[in-house]
């Protein structure tokens, strides 16, 4: 038996931090595959497990809800033939809505895969910002975990945490919830919190009584009460849900929701991620000094300029050679030494980015 864990969690909230750990501390002796679907074209994550000699499928150009659901079956069905592992992985994209991953495990329909645990891992800092401007993503996987981490708690005031963990127990009543700061956790102690049992049935069950669109899978009628995401009985309706592939998408095109007061829209379509969120990705040879990424990082809360950025990654040639990683999200800049990699790369995404304006930051067109 092959089980699946997801890790789901919003842009750079740590999910690859968390996997790591756990494939250090908590899988040792476990034949692993890790999946990922990243959102843009620029992998960046990838090297680091490969190094640890992981088996890594990236599906890096579509969100496995929709368009990926044939491919997202043949890969799982794949990686069960040619490695029968004792674990798959599954990191969606940080704008994947967790449910939509696991209605396409649920329907792989394979007796040899057990979806084993589902989790989602939040950004302590950001948890009420995102949950009001991206309530339709975040809630989404805050909704449905059966264990929900809490990344960033090393820093953060008490007070904070307890505002955060009142936000997600309005969205989610059962999840375990980890609060403690992950370098305390042994991670036997985090395996344990992962794979509790409690709130695995009640999901399963909510998730089969919804009326999944054959195709895609997405779910079409949803009667959630929430207090805070404000995602009261709406109903998706679809007119011509199109299955043609002549679309972007191949299914749910066209489907108004009536959300009463979802974050702040009164009528508002159920969204695709790439309707909402867009990519830039690059790849440079161009390099940069570590003051001068840190200063260009810390403009992307300009907003008016740039969009709203919701995360930044990369890998540059510094000016002495040597190589620079960096991570963004949202106020604060993380620029650090770090390996090469055969050519620089760059990935920046967020909602409504304005692609020419990362070009002229970054020095790109000089
Ligand atoms: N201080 C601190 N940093 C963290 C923590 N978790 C993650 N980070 C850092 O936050 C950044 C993003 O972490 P990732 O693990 O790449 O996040 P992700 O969710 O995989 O991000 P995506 O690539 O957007 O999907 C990295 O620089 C991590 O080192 C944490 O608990 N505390």
């Amino acid at each position: 038996m092959t089980k699946i864990d997801i890790f789901s969690g919003f842009l750079g909230a740590g999910k690859t931090t968390l996997i790591k750990k756990l494939i250090d501390e908590s899988f040792k002796g476990e034949k692993l595959v890790l999946i990922e679907n990243e959102f843009g074209e620029i992998g960046i994550d990838g090297g680091f497990l490969k190094d640890a000699g992981i088996n890594i499928t990236e599906m890096n150009s579509g969100c496995i809800c929709c368009s990926l659901v044939g491919d997202f079956g043949a890969a799982l069905k794949k990686v069960l033939r040619d490695y029968r592992p004792d674990r798959i992985l599954i990191e969606p994209s940080g704008v994947g809505k967790l449910s939509d991953v696991m209605k396409a495990v649920e329907n792989v329909h394979e007796h040899a895969l057990a979806l084993n645990s589902y989790t989602a891992v939040v950004d302590v800092n950001r948890c009420k910002m995102y949950m009001k401007n991206f309530g339709e993503f975040f809630c989404d996987q805050i909704r449905y975990a059966k264990c929900i981490v809490l990344s960033h708690t090393g820093g953060a005031k008490e007070e904070k945490i307890a505002e955060c963990v009142k936000l997600l127990r309005e969205q989610n009543a059962e999840a375990a919830i980890v609060s403690t700061p992950w370098d305390q956790l042994s991670g036997t102690q985090f395996l344990e919190a992962i794979e509790g049992a409690s709130t695995i049935n009640r999901v399963l069950e909510e998730l089969k009584e919804e009326d999944a669109c054959p195709v895609c899978g997405h779910s079409h009628k949803h009667d959630h009460e929430h207090d805070h995401c404000h995602e009261h009985s709406h109903e998706h309706h679809h007119e011509h849900c199109r299955h043609d592939g002549e679309q972007k998408h191949e299914c749910c095109h066209g489907h108004e929701q009536e959300h009463e007061h979802c974050h702040g829209h009164h009528h508002h379509g159920h969204h695709h991620a790439d309707e909402v969120f867009q990519s830039f990705g690059t790849e440079t040879t161009k390099q940069f000094s570590k003051d001068e990424l840190v200063s260009m990082l810390s403009q992307f809360n300009n907003e008016e300029k740039f969009g709203v950025i919701l995360r930044a990654k990369g890998i540059v040639p510094e000016k002495d050679g040597s190589w620079l990683h960096f991570d963004y999200v949202p106020g604060t800049p993380d620029v650090r030494e770090g390996a090469a990699d055969i050519t620089g790369r760059i990935c920046v995404i967020g909602a409504g980015i304005k692609d020419g304006e990362i070009r002229k930051l970054f020095g790109l067109d000089e």
